[in-house]
């Protein structure tokens, strides 16, 4: 919309009704910054229950970590999470969920914005121009809207000290330079740990225990102390660890060959097609799974369930 002529057109209207503010009007044309906005928790915790497959730990923390921060009226820092995994375990589709939840329009808002190491930090040699562009860029978004939401994908493809650039705006200070970074969320996305994370579960099935009996305690410091070690998580000897600036480590674990039929069913309904078990189970039987030799996690999660779907 062009900023005049909805200006008349709200102005008019507003003059009209003589009862919807001014801003609540301007809202329903343009995209507004409601940081204050408060989270709707029971809307969040069904999409995570009923979208997000196999990850009863993700779905608990995030919605701990969003609900507790949301309802904070003066948090002492940004809220940074941290979501390791296999690839299609589904860390960029719950981002999606929290940023729609967070932002109605989700990836699509302008609070919300995406970075992809290898699209947007390619270069090793440019990495103190990356920093500079990185802080610009979150000190006038965070400017903008306080609660601001950025998300880091492919942390692991990284170049170690990157990420470095914005951790003054992840510490406990009230203000940096006028602006306060308290009310933003930022989310890194990594498969780093992956290993990690499926080792654990494997563990437990090994020893007969249900995957559900994982607990964040079983995982989330083998986690913080894995990625802080390995130099090729984008998190490598970072400040953000070694100075506790990331509140949650977030494991998703591999997914099993029911939830990938789960994945195959979704994508039928969102299509709007009838669920026909058979393709359900063709479909998983395509994917390929590991170990050798028990075959249980599927070895790209979800991820291609989509593309084979379209040959049925
Ligand atoms: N746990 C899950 N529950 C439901 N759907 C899932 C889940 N994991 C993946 N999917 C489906 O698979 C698609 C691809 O997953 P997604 O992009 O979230 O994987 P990812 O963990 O971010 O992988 P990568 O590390 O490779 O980026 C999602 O858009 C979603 O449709």
């Amino acid at each position: 919309f062009e900023p005049i002529t909805v200006g008349i057109a709200i102005g008019a209207a507003s003059a009209l009704t003589g009862y919807l503010s001014y801003k609540d009007l301007y809202c329903r044309f343009a995209e507004c910054c409601r940081s204050e906005r408060p989270l709707n928790a029971s809307a969040l915790k069904q999409d995570l229950e009923e979208k997000l497959f196999g990850q009863h730990l993700a779905t608990e923390v995030i919605l701990k970590a969003l609900t507790g921060f949301k309802n904070n009226k003066n948090p002492k820092k940004p809220l940074t999470l941290s979501l390791h995994g296999w690839a299609g375990t589904g860390k960029n589709f719950v981002s999606q969920i929290v940023a729609e939840n967070l932002h109605p329009k989700g990836l699509k808002s302008n609070f919300v914005h995406l970075f992809v190491s290898t699209l947007h930090f390619p270069h090793e040699q440019h990495i103190k121009l990356y920093q500079d562009q990185l802080q610009r860029w979150i000190r006038g978004n965070v400017s903008a809207c306080a609660g601001s939401v950025f998300i880091f994908d492919e942390m692991d493809k990284l170049h170690p000290g990157v990420i470095d650039a914005i951790k003054p705006f992840l510490d406990y200070y009230e203000q940096i330079d006028g602006v306060s970074y308290r009310k933003a969320i930022f989310i890194f996305l990594s498969n780093a740990g992956g290993d990690l994370i499926t080792k654990t579960a494997l563990d437990f099935w090994r020893a007969g225990r249900k995957r559900e009996d994982i607990q964040l305690k079983d995982l989330e410091a083998v986690l913080s102390v894995g990625v802080f070690n390995n130099k090729h998580s984008g998190l490598w000897h970072s400040g953000l660890i070694d100075r506790n600036l990331i509140d949650y480590f977030i494991p998703f674990l591999p997914l099993e060959y029911r939830h990938v039929k789960m994945c195959v069913r979704a994508e039928m309904k969102a299509r709007g097609s009838a669920v026909d078990e058979d393709v359900v189970t063709r479909v998983a039987e395509e994917m390929t799974f590991f170990p050798k030799d028990e075959k249980i996690y599927s070895d790209k999660g979800c991820k291609t369930v989509q593309s084979r779907l379209d040959f049925y």
